[in-house]
């Protein structure tokens, strides 16, 4: 069931500014979490403070469980949105106990608000550590607390500005983790901002990804990776190589090798060949359809990532297993599984 909805969103914080949101439309559906990616500037804070009602747009509409609320001028405030927010820096009271935090979005709610408070930060995992104070807890503790406060009163929706970027890299896969699991096990749905695209691969069950104010795409993570729309997105995803190949009847020419391929035919100028690292795979035996001088050889433990070069100095990446030996080798072969193909000019 789609529980929001977003039409025409358009938002200028300035008349003579850019616009910081521009025509946007997507909808979210129940229980899912989206993540709203994209790089400084693109809009992702906007559009967040927009469906909290912490900004009006200049046109366009949002609906929330079927009741609309913006509409040109129109719009509910904030406070009786039921929307659940986390802000990037937790804004946990230091002075009050982490169920006195929770209790205080709790003051409107029905039942027993420390009843309630301590079922939801047993929910987080943190019902022992009630009475501890927000500086004696860890980061990724904090987070949960904060999570538990935002969600205590049962909000239509949570909103979540960049939950992850205060956590240091060693913490973070496993906050991202506990998060989600915490997200799913409630059934809440959750939208966050990131400009950590890791951070949207591997928690987000959709990504919207935004640049200078507008949607590229919004989509499966495996899909913006595997099937983006535009360089953009490609782009934002990871590295891509790109070669130059001129088509014919068979395949294509470039200057690391052929590539059969009988869609070639279908191109007449010269084209851009895209790939990522992972779409092809090194191998040792003669006769594989592209080739390449060695550059350099770099160990990531869990893979090895080639770096090739054409006789004119052109360089692509390539990524392999481990366990791949290069010794005594001044060139790879290599072959291409998947590339996309672009017309040159
Ligand atoms: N309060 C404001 N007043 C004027 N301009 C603003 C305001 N807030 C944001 N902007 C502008 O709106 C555009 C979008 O900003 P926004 O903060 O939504 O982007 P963002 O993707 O969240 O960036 P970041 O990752 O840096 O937070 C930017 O050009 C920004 O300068």
């Amino acid at each position: 069931m789609r529980i929001l909805s977003l039409q025409h969103i358009n938002k200028k914080y300035n008349k003579a500014d850019e616009f910081a949101v521009n025509d946007v439309s997507f909808d979210v559906e129940e229980g899912e979490i989206l993540a709203l990616v994209g790089e400084s500037g693109s809009g992702k804070t906007t559009l967040l403070r927009l469906i909290a009602g912490l900004e009006h747009p200049d046109s366009g509409s949002i609906s929330l469980l079927g009741q609309t609320i913006v509409e040109g001028v129109r719009s509910v405030p904030a406070h009786e949105r039921q929307v659940g927010m986390v802000f990037q820096d937790y804004a946990l009271f230091p002075h009050l106990t982490i169920l006195e935090n929770v209790k205080f979005g709790l003051k409107k709610a029905k039942g027993n608000p420390e009843q309630i408070a301590l079922e939801t930060l047993k929910l987080v995992g943190l019902k022992e550590d009630f009475s501890k104070y927000p500086h004696q807890l860890s980061g990724g503790q904090q987070q949960r607390v904060a999570l538990a406060r935002a969600i205590a009163p049962n909000p239509k929706i949570l909103l979540m500005d960049e939950p992850f970027s205060n956590l240091d890299a060693l913490l973070k896969d496993q906050v991202r983790e506990e998060i989600r699991q915490i997200i799913k096990k409630t059934g809440i749905t959750a939208i966050f901002v990131t400009h950590d695209t890791k951070d949207a691969l591997s928690t987000a069950d959709r990504i919207a990804i935004l640049h200078k104010g507008y949607l590229q795409q919004i989509d499966i993570p495996k899909n913006l990776y595997e099937n983006p729309v535009n360089p953009y997105v490609a782009n934002f995803f990871g590295k891509r190589n790109e070669i130059l190949a001129t088509p014919t009847e068979e395949g294509y020419y470039t200057t690391f090798g052929f590539i059969a391929d009988p869609e070639a035919k279908k191109f007449t100028g010269k084209v851009l060949l895209h790939f990522r690292p992972e779409h092809g795979e090194v191998v040792q035996r003669d006769g594989q359809q592209l080739t390449g001088k060695i550059v350099k050889i770099s160990y990531f433990g869990s893979h090895q990532m080639v770096k090739l070069a054409d006789d004119e100095g052109k360089r692509v990446i390539i990524r392999t297993n481990p366990g791949r030996s290069f010794e005594g080798l001044e060139r790879a072969n290599f072959y291409l599984w998947k590339y996309e193909v672009e017309e040159a000019f």
